[in-house]
């Protein structure tokens, strides 16, 4: 397929996912199951394309004055892409798969200064939402928001369990992956443009072996932050797939047990077979049975809560969610994590920790949650984080880091990541 047809894919695809109200990613997956004729190649694009229309909607859709699916994509064609209204014609004309030709009037609206545009709109954000924002990063708001509209890169963790950076970096090489400027563990492939390929590194036998796990620097920072150490007791009470169990278990050299817990048996589920792979095996998992966790009140060194929440720090990856979130999903969520952090208090050893961790940027979830257990639970005290950070992470932590109550959050902005919230909340002796 030429740039013509894949427009026009484009399209069609944000069209059904408008249509069907269904994820972005189900609804690329339907295209391409339709047009088994598209290649590899072809499919990365349209996804690209159909991404990139998502992050920028707002501000796309304030140049082209039409939020239509078609506006989007031509927007993104010609601002993002840079091609030009005139090769795009150019090509439309010989090509029965294109889009109809950009009119004068499109051609006129791609002219407009984008900085023209309210700020909700030139950082891509929902309007509501901008109280939050401003209380979470104060007159940066708009840059951050403009950062979180951006492509993020394909990072991963090297599992020090079976491997090392050195071979991982080798081993990769073939996709200039280089090392992450925070986790010591850390290797990154950064984001391509217009119609780059992100390549599919589990299939590497690398992954295949266990020496790697596809996991944001984020997440990275974050489960270093937790402090596991070898011999420690942990428990992981939103463990989910394991992302961060996994992490939590080669910091401690399979030394200690970790106990991986998650309300949702779904979500728990391809922890096993993650476990396996990276020879982790320090770890008993603890299906959601009534009183799996009693024998552990009162005994733990930490106790991680990776908390659910409304996911804003990942709307590079999932864009269209960022359209789709509602001031009451944000209550379920924020009555969810008030809950879940007085359900792990109870398993906190004295002088132990816990570890409150969220990957979104909205200070409901974030700092308000950490102040009000703090007001519930007096006997936890906030712990710093410099020394943490310092101890655990390969470069200095910036002093832009560190939120009002204690806490910090990690933004594509101030660190190339996607946006977490991370605090310490130490248990008195
Ligand atoms: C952010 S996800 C965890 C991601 C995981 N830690 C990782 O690194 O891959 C949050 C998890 O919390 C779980 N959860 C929600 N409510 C819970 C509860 N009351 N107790 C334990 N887990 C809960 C969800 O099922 C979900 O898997």
């Amino acid at each position: 397929m030429r740039l013509p047809g894949r427009l026009s894919a484009a399209i069609e695809v944000l069209n059904d996912v408008e249509a069907r109200k269904r994820p972005v990613s189900e609804a690329l997956k339907a295209w391409g199951l339709g047009n088994r004729f598209a290649g590899a190649g072809d499919r990365a694009a349209i996804g690209n394309l159909v991404y990139d229309a998502l992050r920028r909607r707002a501000s796309h859709a304030f140049i082209m004055g039409d939020d239509s699916a078609r506006a989007l994509v031509l927007a993104v064609a010609v601002l993002d892409w840079h091609n030009t209204p005139e090769t795009l014609n150019a090509a439309f004309a010989d090509d029965a798969h294109a889009p109809a030709q950009l009119s004068d009037a499109e051609i006129a609206r791609l002219q407009t200064d984008p900085t023209t545009a309210p700020d909700h709109i030139r950082a891509d954000m929902p309007e509501w939402l901008v109280p939050s924002l401003q209380r979470a990063f104060g007159p940066n708001w708009v840059a951050e928001g403009q950062a979180m509209a951006g492509r993020p890169s394909l990072d991963m963790r090297v599992n020090a369990l079976k491997s090392n950076r050195d071979r991982v970096l080798k081993n990769l090489k073939r996709f200039d992956a280089v090392q992450t400027q925070f986790s010591p563990n850390g290797v990154t492939i950064p984001p391509g443009e217009r119609d780059s390929r992100t390549p599919n590194v589990t299939t590497d036998e690398g992954y295949l072996k266990g020496w790697f796990e596809v996991q944001d620097q984020g997440s990275q920072i974050v489960a270093a932050l937790a402090g596991a150490r070898p011999g420690n007791q942990v428990l992981d009470l939103c463990a989910g797939a394991g992302g961060k169990t996994l992490a939590l278990a080669a910091d401690m050299t399979n030394k200690g047990q970790i106990f991986a817990y998650d309300s949702d048996r779904n979500r728990l589920a391809p922890i096993y077979d993650r476990l396996k792979r990276n020879g982790a095996r320090n770890v008993q998992v603890r299906a959601p049975l009534d009183g799996a966790l009693d024998d552990l009140v009162g005994k733990m060194d930490r106790v991680v809560v990776d908390a659910p929440c409304t996911g804003t720090g990942t709307w590079r990856r999932r864009p269209d969610t960022k359209w789709k979130l509602t001031p009451e999903l944000l209550a379920t969520r924020q009555a969810e994590q008030s809950a879940i952090l007085d359900d792990a208090a109870r398993f906190v050893k004295p002088g132990g920790t816990l570890i409150y961790i969220t990957c979104s940027i909205l200070p409901e979830e974030n700092d308000d949650q950490t102040t009000a257990f703090l007001a519930r639970q007096p006997q936890f005290v906030v712990a710093d984080i410099a020394p943490l950070w310092q101890s655990s992470l390969a470069a200095p932590m910036s002093p832009e880091l560190p939120s009002v109550a204690g806490g910090i959050i990690l933004t594509p902005r101030r660190t190339a990541t996607d946006g977490f919230y991370f605090a310490a909340l130490t248990r008195a002796e």
